[in-house]
């Protein structure tokens, strides 16, 4: 019999390290069933025609997996039109580096709205990507919001107008799954960078999710308004710590507050801006005085494209210079193969120079064709197959972000192939629901607009459709199945409850969170009888509970934030376990012999039985047992995480044997193996990444090390610091309030989950110690 080996699904796998080997890649865990294969978990979205070519050769005999220029050869020529003037993008960045202020102009240049509104602005309006109440005080984004706007682009004396599905993103780590949603679903990206600061810590989160969903970006240089704005530091840090080929399609005209506008180095042209709001672009000569600068940029510029783009390259080479249309051809190609990013730079706040990234966006970002999307046909063993975004294909698309509105729930669906239509049936691949589309809008902030029918490449949401984040709809034709997108598992939790009796909206506002959000979960402690929330942070935790008292009228009670613990084994250990029961009645009976012992990453189960000993169908019940117990570890109660479970033999009877009794050896022969394996308990490590004024310094160091943190790097700014450091969750709890005492609340920090490591030993002892009085209390 062949050994079945199970990969258990809710495993951390991923992130469990002992040491920081591969301790930045993201924890992995699956909005599909568990019934479907881990093929499609662990298959990302394959964009580029490098990937997808790999995956056609991995399957060559007809799975579909069709070249992107095969694809953009047979497009027809309304879709090769349509598409060819659509972008689809997102716009991302670490905290505060002025996403929201930035989209605002768009919106405003592009003349979807009327006036422009700031972030904390003295209106009290707030910026309309901005809609939640909460997110307008605290001027943060808190939800990506996603809208659509035209740009009216002049190509060689011809406009063109060009259609934009923009959203726009949190930069708070806490809020990080709306990122990855936002990212899953996009061609293309505007990355925006901080003149004063640079790259800073969620920067480099924001570019990682980039490259998992192998989106391409541009660079805008924001702030360069502020006092200390550094541009040529910041691409510097793009390329060194970003580690992408990047250069500047710009130079900026003045600086800080006498900041006038930027020459476009390609052209050799001066932008400059007139209007209460900047919104009309002049176009005069390159002042003298910065001739020099230009050429030297537009030099760096050409170099650079040298070494990724062969065209260039080989005019580099054989010592000619390629025209501005050469230029722009290599920038884009090089932009889109993800080798490369041209740095436009300007002000959102001060209305300098954002018309010139929506060119760019047009100039340099992929159109929906451009981008090689594949499913899985579940109907032919999940061969992957292309979806080319062809208009008379029948329908696929991915409900990619729910939302709970006064309508009911609103989907966002990004349409691959085919077209959808008001009053279509679609069908929910997972489920094989099938629904009538009775209402199909497409969203501004939160706003919408009826639409009849969308095509493929566009982004939309439909009312009334009940799917999960992450589920694949068709017209019902097709059984594919898109890839699922990353979900990161929640490093902390608390009890909560509600301070007077329920009245239903507590169980409401719990039940829509959770399915809106797939980081915040929720389970009932029945040893407790607490429920418990969990989350990315202490800030996603208290929106939640502010966002129940405003929005469903439930004032809640909230317990200390607890770490989320994994329970880990170091040993490996023989297991010989017995379940009997004969007391009257049906008897229980269940052997099983194996090994447990310590697996890198995730729970394995796994059998090797010779001679049928155990059937399957008693196997599969030790499987289950095995899974239930590492829910709940025996330690401290807290999940398991990197066991390997071997069966290899045992034996049954031919009375006294049922699939309860195998679930119940599994169950118990584990917790019993897993006592005797040197036990541990590990506790999440976090990347902390403080930035503070520089005197500062000492302080915050002083902090740290207070925590038993690791300090790993410091970047020293002009006037500011960024340290980095390694530090247990546990040490951070609250320390946003001590931060903002020892910093005069200058300071900011974020933190990441790392990976999870041993906890400390006179921890570990409290831990067990703690749980043990606990199961006797409850004993007694
Ligand atoms: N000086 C200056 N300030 C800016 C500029 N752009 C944005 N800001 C300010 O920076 C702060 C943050 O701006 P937001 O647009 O909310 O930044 P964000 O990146 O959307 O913030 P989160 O989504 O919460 O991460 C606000 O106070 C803005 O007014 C700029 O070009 N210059």
């Amino acid at each position: 019999m062949s050994p079945l080996r199970t990969l258990v699904p809710w495993a951390a796998p991923a992130l469990f390290t002992r040491s920081c080997a591969h301790a930045s890649r993201p924890l992995f865990t699956h909005v599909l069933p568990a019934t479907r294969s881990n093929f499609i978990k662990q298959l990302p979205r394959l964009q580029s025609t490098a990937a997808a070519e790999a995956v056609s050769d991995e399957t060559e005999q007809g799975a579909g997996v069709q070249p992107q220029e095969d694809i953009l050869a047979k497009l027809a020529p309304e879709d090769a039109q349509r598409l060819s003037l659509m972008r689809n993008i997102g716009i991302s960045a670490h905290i505060d580096s002025g996403k929201t202020t930035f989209t605002e102009r768009v919106l405003y240049y592009t003349g979807r709205i009327k006036a422009i509104h700031e972030v904390r602005g003295k209106d009290n309006v707030g910026a309309k990507m901005d809609s939640m109440d909460l997110e307008r005080e605290k001027g943060i984004t808190i939800q990506s919001a996603a809208t659509y706007c035209d740009w009216d682009k002049v190509e060689n004396g011809e406009t063109k107008k060009y259609h934009f599905n923009l959203i726009d993103t949190p930069g708070h780590i806490d809020f990080t799954i709306e990122v990855e949603r936002a990212l899953r679903v996009l061609d293309g990206a505007v990355l925006v960078v901080c003149a004063v600061s640079g790259v800073q810590s969620q920067t480099i989160t924001v570019d990682r999710q980039m490259r998992r969903y192998n989106v391409p970006r541009i660079t805008f240089i924001n702030k360069m308004d502020r006092m200390g704005a550094n541009p040529w530091r910041a691409i510097e840090q793009v390329n060194q710590k970003l580690k992408i080929a990047a250069a500047a399609v710009q130079v900026p005209i003045g600086r800080e507050e006498n900041l006038e506008g930027v020459v476009d180095i390609i052209n050799r042209k001066a932008l400059y801006h007139e209007g209460n709001r900047g919104e009309t672009i002049v176009e005069k000569d390159v002042p003298s005085e910065l001739n020099d600068i230009v050429e030297e940029k537009r030099g760096v510029l050409i170099e650079t494209l040298a070494d990724v783009d062969d065209e260039i390259a080989e005019i580099f080479l054989n010592e000619e210079v390629p025209s501005p249309e050469q230029i722009v051809a290599a920038i884009r190609r090089a932009t889109i193969a993800r080798k490369f990013t041209p740095v436009l730079m300007g002000s959102a706040l001060a209305n300098k120079s954002v018309q010139p990234v929506l060119d760019a966006v047009c100039d340099y970002l992929p159109n929906p064709a451009e981008v090689s999307n594949v499913a899985l046909d579940l109907a032919r063993s999940e061969a992957p197959v292309s979806l080319p975004p062809y208009s008379d294909l029948p329908f696929v698309g991915l409900a990619f972000k729910l939302e709970e509105g006064k309508f009911g729930q609103l989907t966002y669906v990004r349409v691959y192939q085919g077209m959808i239509k008001k009053g279509m049936n679609i069908v929910n691949t997972r489920t094989g629901k099938r629904t009538k589309l009775a209402r199909l809008v497409r969203m501004h902030s939160n706003e919408m607009e009826d639409v009849t029918e969308v095509h493929s490449g566009e982004i939309c949401a439909t009312f009334g459709v009940d799917c999960s984040s992450g589920d694949t709809f068709t017209d019902g034709q097709l059984e594919y199945a898109m890839t699922s997108m990353f979900v990161p598992e929640p490093v902390i939790s608390l009890s909560i409850a509600p301070k007077s009796r329920d009245n239903g909206n507590f169980s409401k506002a719990i039940n829509r969170f959770q399915k809106e959000d797939p980081t915040f979960r929720v389970h009932f402690d029945s040893e407790s009888k607490e429920t418990v929330i969990s989350g990315m942070g202490e800030l996603h935790l208290e929106i939640y509970v502010e966002r129940m008292r405003r929005e469903y009228n439930v004032d809640c009670v909230t317990g200390m934030p607890q770490v989320a613990y994994r329970e880990a084994i170091l040993d490996e250990v023989n297991f010989d376990y017995t379940h009997k029961r004969q007391s009257g009645g049906a008897g229980q009976y269940a052997k099983i012999m194996g090994i447990l012992s310590p697996a890198d990453a995730e729970n394995i189960f796994e059998s090797e039985i010779v001679g049928g000993k155990i059937p399957e169908k008693y196997l599969a019940a030790v499987q289950k047992g095995f899974e239930e117990a590492c829910e709940k570890g025996p330690l401290i109660g807290h999940k398991v995480l990197g066991a390997r479970m071997l069966v290899n033999d045992g034996a049954i009877h031919v009375v006294d044997s049922s699939e309860l009794s195998f679930r119940t050896a599994g169950y118990w022969g584990f917790r019993e193996a897993f006592m005797r394996s040197r036990p541990v308990v590990l506790e999440p490590i976090m990347d902390v990444a403080i930035t503070a004024p520089l005197e500062f310094q000492g302080s915050v160091i002083g902090l740290m090390n207070k925590r038993n943190a690791t300090i790993t790097d410091t970047d020293v700014g002009s006037d500011e610091f960024t340290l980095h450091a390694e530090c247990s969750l546990n040490q951070m709890f609250g320390f946003a309030t001590i931060l903002r005492a020892n910093t005069q609340g200058k300071g900011e920090f974020t933190l990441e989950f790392k990976h999870y490591a041993q906890a400390p030993p006179q921890l570990q002892k409290d831990l067990v110690a703690e749980f043990q009085k606990k199961l006797k209390e409850k004993q007694t």
